[in-house]
């Protein structure tokens, strides 16, 4: 008997299956649509339950539909002293890294919004490789999820930048926040971003009570475009006067992070111009010393001189303080996060990869 070749028909009906919805990627109304067929009808809020032991009925629900409940598989953690960094393999064969931070109050997600980063800071690991792709509303919820039942609060602080992943950031927070889910607390929820200035006018306009970082790190355009060369389009001035704008609409204080670098950002002038630029705003200064990575000569600032940079903001009545990001001795600190590119490794050996793509 002659094989039979598949239908032309056949062919075009299997092209167009639609890919497997990830159901982290649903919000409330969305999964009641899907929901209604017929099938065992399960609560929203089961969605976002933390153990791999998923409820029978959830999976039968799944199957019946073809929705995938988990898309994200933990290929390494390591344990630090009070960190955790996990490294989450993507269905793509792209790897993102998460942490989790324990404080004495519960637990702090830093989750990654991108497959990489187009910024290109040059501080910064995330940005080394350039930008792969954006993760999605689903993929960024479920790094919070597969982090465990004591986060109580989330920093976009991982991988990429989350204001050029608008949409799908705003929509894992709408999904984070419903109350028929996992109902977290906005005011739990901090969006660190470099600023773009549009992103920001959008920002301000939703009716989201979240908590908003604006990474400076600069007083001049010149030596923010060199140190961010992502960035160069944006003229700084703009990005503090957005941000403030935010503050102002949803009357809160936004934070300004300057990462103090030697000999590039760390002059006397440098603080004052800083001081002069959070004149009269609703901001607070958080002052870093930058995290080392692989490859980037950069110094690391001493005490004496964050010091004397802090004094003179405190002199002009600025809120600093000087943060100390955790994590360090697992590389699991601000700006350590690479993305791994693990496509043609074979699964079972993507744990043993160390290196960024
Ligand atoms: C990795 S970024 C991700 C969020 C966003 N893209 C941004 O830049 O704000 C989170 C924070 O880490 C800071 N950062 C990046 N590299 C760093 C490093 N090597 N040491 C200290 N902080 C760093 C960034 O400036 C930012 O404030
Ligand atoms: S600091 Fe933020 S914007 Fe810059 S490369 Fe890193 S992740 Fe991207």
């Amino acid at each position: 008997m002659p094989i039979q070749e598949p239908s032309p028909l056949g062919a075009e009906r299997q092209k167009a299956l639609p890919a497997p919805t990830l159901a982290l990627n649903l919000m409330a109304d969305e999964f009641d649509a899907l929901n209604a067929s017929s099938g065992p009808q399960i609560a929203y809020r089961d969605l976002f339950c933390p153990h791999m032991d998923l409820p029978r009925a959830l999976r039968n629900w799944s199957e019946a539909r073809g929705v995938q409940l988990r898309s994200l598989r933990k290929i390494t953690h390591e344990r630090g002293g009070r960190s955790q960094k996990v490294l989450f393999g993507l269905h793509d064969g792209y790897a993102v890294e998460s942490v989790l931070i324990r404080r004495h109050d519960g637990h702090t997600a830093c989750i990654s919004s991108q497959v990489g980063c187009a910024f290109a800071c040059q501080f910064c690991a995330s940005g080394q490789a350039g930008l792969k792709r954006n993760l999605s509303a689903g993929e960024i919820v479920e790094q919070v999820v597969q982090l465990g039942p004591k986060v109580n609060r989330i920093v976009f602080m991982g991988i990429g930048e989350p204001l050029n992943n608008y949409e799908q950031v705003m929509k894992a927070i709408r999904i984070l926040r419903d109350r028929r889910g996992m109902n977290f607390p906005t005011t739990g929820i901090t969006l660190s971003t470099i600023g773009i200035p549009k992103a920001l006018a959008q920002l301000r306009e939703e009716h989201l009570a979240i908590n908003l970082t604006i990474s400076l790190h600069a007083t001049t355009q010149e030596v923010r475009d060199r140190l961010i060369p992502g960035s160069r389009k944006h003229d700084i001035n703009e990005v503090i006067a957005r941000a403030s704008s935010w503050a102002e609409r949803h009357n809160r204080i936004v934070t300004f992070v300057y990462l103090v670098l030697p000999g590039i950002n760390d002059t006397l002038a440098d603080a004052k111009r800083l001081a002069g630029l959070m004149n009269k705003r609703r901001a607070r200064v958080n002052l870093m010393r930058w995290n080392p990575v692989d490859g980037i000569a950069l110094d690391r600032t001493g005490d004496r001189s964050l010091g004397l940079f802090r004094e003179v903001l405190d002199r002009a009545g600025v809120p600093v303080v000087v943060r100390d990001t955790q994590g360090r001795d697992i590389s699991a600190a601000c700006g350590q996060l690479w993305l791994r590119d693990l496509r043609g490794i074979p699964v079972e050996k993507r744990g043993a990869t160390k290196k960024a793509a």
